[in-house]
């Protein structure tokens, strides 16, 4: 097996690395600032293990690889930038080798389904960050982070075992699920809370927010006849594998969306985890109001180019309460 990472940040650069330390063939599909790092000193991967440099080979584009039958392509750019990205891929020569979505939010399997046969999802539980170009840095421990990895819309196969045991392998546990997507659910009601993070000061209190949008969340689902599975920090098969731990010297910086903020990364996901809600919301007739105002603000909040944590809890109540 030839693993591709389709997108160097925090969650490929992560995969990528370990799977690159454990022995893996490894390439991975990088670009601006952070492909220039790696191709210049490899990528460091921090951890509660310790630092570890490792080489990690990389091209720029899809075009640059000759697509091999025991290739599998992990997906690991936010929801924004898939739709490039799999046609990119396409376009290279990828045919029906398997493609599975490390990515948050539920709408990534199904645009895939439209350009592969033989798409797979992953739930991914793994702290990770990327700030600085040539370096990611994750929180879990033992294990880097927790994957549920099945075929989608469902089942699992002979690519998942295999996967499994090269993730397993690289020290990120991987569970199969014959219902990747019940956890892949459970994981956007948590990720409801991206934007709230990114848009208040480190010390806010985010909870308050965040409840409101899941309860918004869980009757849509409900409208819907969605079912998900509670993948929170209270799920013991994430207890035994992977719990966020201290790194000295290294703060957590905050969810995936405020890093893209922090980056000034032009683009955030919001549409594809708030905006998924407010898409379910308007079409089984159940109005996600406060969810769907959050893909405004986010809009906003990339545009206005501020920064992270501009905007204190009262301004947000505002927003809340009036709209
Ligand atoms: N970070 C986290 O802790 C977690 C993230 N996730 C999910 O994992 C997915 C990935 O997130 P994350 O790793 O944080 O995102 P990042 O932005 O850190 O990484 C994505 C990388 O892909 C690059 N990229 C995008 N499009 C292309 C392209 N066409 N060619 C080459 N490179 C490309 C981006 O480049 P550029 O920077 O130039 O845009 C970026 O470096 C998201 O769905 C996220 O929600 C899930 C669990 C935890
Ligand atoms: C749950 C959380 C916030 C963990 O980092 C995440 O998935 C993200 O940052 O996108």
């Amino acid at each position: 097996m030839r693993i591709i990472i389709h997108g160097v940040g925090a969650i490929g650069g992560v995969v990528g690395a370990a799977l690159a330390e454990s022995g893996q063939e490894v390439i991975g599909i990088a670009r601006g600032r952070m492909l220039e790092a790696i191709r210049a000193d490899g990528i460091r991967l921090v951890s509660p293990k310790g630092r570890a440099q490792v080489d990690l080979p990389c091209v720029a584009h899809p075009s640059e690889i000759t697509f091999r039958p025991d290739d599998v392509v992990l997906l690991c750019v936010k929801g924004q930038d898939t739709e490039p990205a799999l046609r990119d891929l396409r376009a290279a020569g990828m045919t029906d080798q398997p493609l599975v979505c490390l990515q948050n939010g539920v709408a990534n399997e199904r645009a895939a389904l439209r350009y592969f046969p033989n798409v797979h999802g992953a739930m991914v539980a793994m702290p990770a960050t990327y700030l600085e170009p040539g370096e990611v840095i994750t929180h879990g421990a033992p294990c880097y982070g927790l994957l549920v990895l099945g075929r989608y819309p469902g089942g699992t196969d002979a690519a998942d075992t295999a996967l499994k045991e090269t993730l397993d392998r690289a020290n990120i546990a991987t569970i199969l699920s014959d219902r990747v997507m019940d956890s892949k659910y459970g994981k956007l009601l948590m990720n409801l809370g991206n934007i709230v993070d990114a848009l208040l000061p480190l010390d806010a209190d985010r909870a308050r927010f965040t409840e409101r949008l899941k309860d918004e969340a869980r009757a849509v689902f409900a409208a819907a006849g969605i079912g998900y599975e509670d993948v929170g920090l209270d799920d013991p098969q994430r207890k035994q594998f992977m719990q966020i731990t201290e790194i000295e010297g290294v703060p957590r910086s905050g969810s995936s969306t405020r890093q893209s903020i922090a980056r000034g990364a032009g683009s955030v996901e919001t549409d594809y985890l708030n905006g998924e809600i407010a898409l379910l919301g308007r079409l089984h007739d159940t109005p996600a109001p406060l969810n769907a105002r959050l893909t405004g603000l986010s809009a906003r909040l990339v545009a206005d180019g501020n920064g992270a944590g501009g905007m204190s809890e009262a301004e947000l109540e505002a927003v809340f309460a009036n709209g």
